[in-house]
Formats: structure tokens, sequence, C-alpha cells
């Protein structure tokens, strides 16, 4: 899926009569494999290898899918655009066709706490199992049985030319994704030359994604970040126009669920309304779950 996004990048540029190459970084999030993403503990798992390079110059930009990146970056550098959304729901993905969430004792695959959670609570007869790796390995292990189907993001599946098997897509209204989920970022180095940054911004940055981008990650940054904490931040434009956030935690078992809408009409106002209704989720419930969270983290520390 990185290297699509980043031949994905590419060929926008291209078309633009940019001269790309494309430079393959592995990071920690790609090799480490036997744990799951909230045990690996070091935040950035899909990034520090990416943003190290930048620093050094030895890529200008960097292509990252928007969920991956932390919410606060390093001081050095910046997110310079965030590409066009796909669709932003979670799918379920099975080799068999008729395959049901109503069935007894189905086994679903997934690497997500948040996802976890939200099955839990919508779907507490299902039995959850940790999947890592990238999706060709998810899904060879989905075909040699280990899981009855598993739950993904639309983008990545789609991105990779698994629509096929798709069996659900999941109203984003009960599974709301997380924040950044379906987009492409692009981070460069502050210090990168201006005009290519100008230049970069004007082909690869979608200013409604942006703006939606940049509630979430406010909501994130507020939340105390990172792909551990089973938050949700979803931004959208209503047919109205205004900019509507939908953000909010849900514990580890589904049982404690926190959320909350807003809207602003002015654009300039995204990241107040992220930081807000963060404020107000952790206010009204929030921080008893983050609490209750890092609690169950430290009683197993020593599966670290
Ligand atoms: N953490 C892995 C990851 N990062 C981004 C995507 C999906 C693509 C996207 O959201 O843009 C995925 C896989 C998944 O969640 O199924």
């Amino acid at each position: 899926m990185a290297l699509w996004q980043a031949n994905h990048v590419a060929a926008c540029l291209e078309r633009e009569l940019f001269q790309t190459e494309i430079v393959i970084i592995t990071t920690k999030g790609d090799v480490v494999l036997d744990r799951s993403l909230d045990k690996i503990g070091a935040k950035g798992v899909f990034t520090e290898e990416l943003e190290e390079s930048l620093r050094n110059g030895t890529i200008d930009i960097a292509v990252h899918s928007a969920k991956d990146v932390q919410s606060t970056i390093p001081d050095d550098l910046e997110l310079l655009a965030f590409m066009e959304r796909e669709k932003v729901n979670d799918v379920i993905v099975s080799f068999d066709p008729a395959f049901s969430l109503q069935q007894p004792s189905i086994v679903l695959g997934t690497s997500s706490t948040r996802r976890r959670s939200m099955l839990k609570r919508y779907y507490p007869d299902i039995i959850t199992a940790e999947s890592r790796g990238n999706l060709q390995t998810r899904l060879r292990k989905l075909e040699e049985g280990q899981y009855d189907a598993l739950v993904l993001a639309f983008a990545g599946v789609h991105r990779m030319e698994y629509d096929h098997l798709i069996t659900h897509m999941l109203p984003e209204t009960q599974f709301v994704p997380a924040a950044g989920q379906g987009s492409i970022a692009i981070e460069c180095a502050k210090n990168l030359d201006l005009g290519r940054k100008i230049a970069l911004q004007g082909i690869l940055d979608h200013t409604d994604t942006h703006a939606c981008l940049r509630a979430e990650r406010a909501f994130l940054r507020t939340m105390e970040g990172g792909c551990s904490i089973p938050s949700f931040a979803l931004a959208t434009y209503t047919d109205e126009g205004l900019l509507q956030l939908h953000g909010g935690l849900i514990s580890l078992d589904g049982q404690q669920y926190v959320e909350e809408i807003s809207a602003v009409t002015d654009v300039d106002q995204a990241e107040n309304m992220g930081f807000s209704l963060a404020e107000s989720v952790l206010s009204r419930g929030g921080k008893q779950i983050l609490a209750e969270i890092r609690g169950h983290r430290e009683s197993d520390s020593s599966t670290f």
C-alpha cells in the first residue's frame, strides 16, 4: 500500500511534468510484526525513518497514510499537503461472499484497538484476533483460515484492488474512523525550497480534505494522540457547507462510549473545533476511559 501511495503521488507529479524518483524506506511498523501496534510503544512507528531522510535531504517529500502520522510532528518538519480522501469507512473483508456478522462464533482479525472496541460494542458475540502485517499478509492468513473475516479500512483494500472481497461497508456513523483515515499526507522539511513547496502543494493538496484533517488532527492531539488509543474522529462537509466533526472515545470493552458532534461555518475554526470537542469528550467521561486503558496497559506490561 505504501508503494501504491508513492506511485500515486509520483503519477500526479509527473502529469504536471515533475521528475520523480521513489526511494523505498522500511519503517519499524513494517518490520516488527509480532507485536500489536499499541505494544510497540514508540510513537511514529510508520514515520520515524522517513523523517530522518527528510532531514538529511535523501528525499524531498515523504508519503504517508495520514492516519499513521503522529498528531504532533517534529518542529523542523511540516505537513505540506493532504490528498483527496477516499471513502472513509471501515469494511469487512472475507473470502466467503455470504459471510454474515450474525453467524455464531465468528473470529474477526484486526490490529486496531478502535475496531476491536467497536466490534465489542456492536457485535458482542464476535471474537477478535490480532492481525498485523501488510494487507497481502493479512489476506493470506485469512485465506489460510486463521480468521473468518478481517476489518480493514476501505481505502487500503481499494488501493490494493481487493474490492471484490468486501462483504460489508460498515457505517461511518457507527464505526467512526480514526483521524486521517483514507487520506494521504505529504510531509517535508520546513527548509525545503519555498518554490518547490508551493508547487507541490498546488498539485497534491485537496483543500476540503485538508480542512477536515486539521479538525481531526487537532482532536487527536488533545486526546493524547497515537493509534494505540481507541479514539475516533471524522470531519465532513455538510450539505449546507458546514465543517462538521464527529469525535469520541470508546473503552476497550466497548461499554463506555463518549461521542460528540459539532460544526463550524468558518474553516479557520477547524482546529479550535477539534481542540474543544476533544476537551469536552475528555471531561464527559473520556478521562476515565483513558485512565482505565492506561491501567490495563500497565498490568499487561509483561508482554511488552
Ligand atoms: N495502520 C495501517 C493503515 N494505515 C492506513 C491504512 C488504510 C488506508 C488509509 O486509511 O488511508 C491502514 C490499514 C487499515 O487500517 O486497514
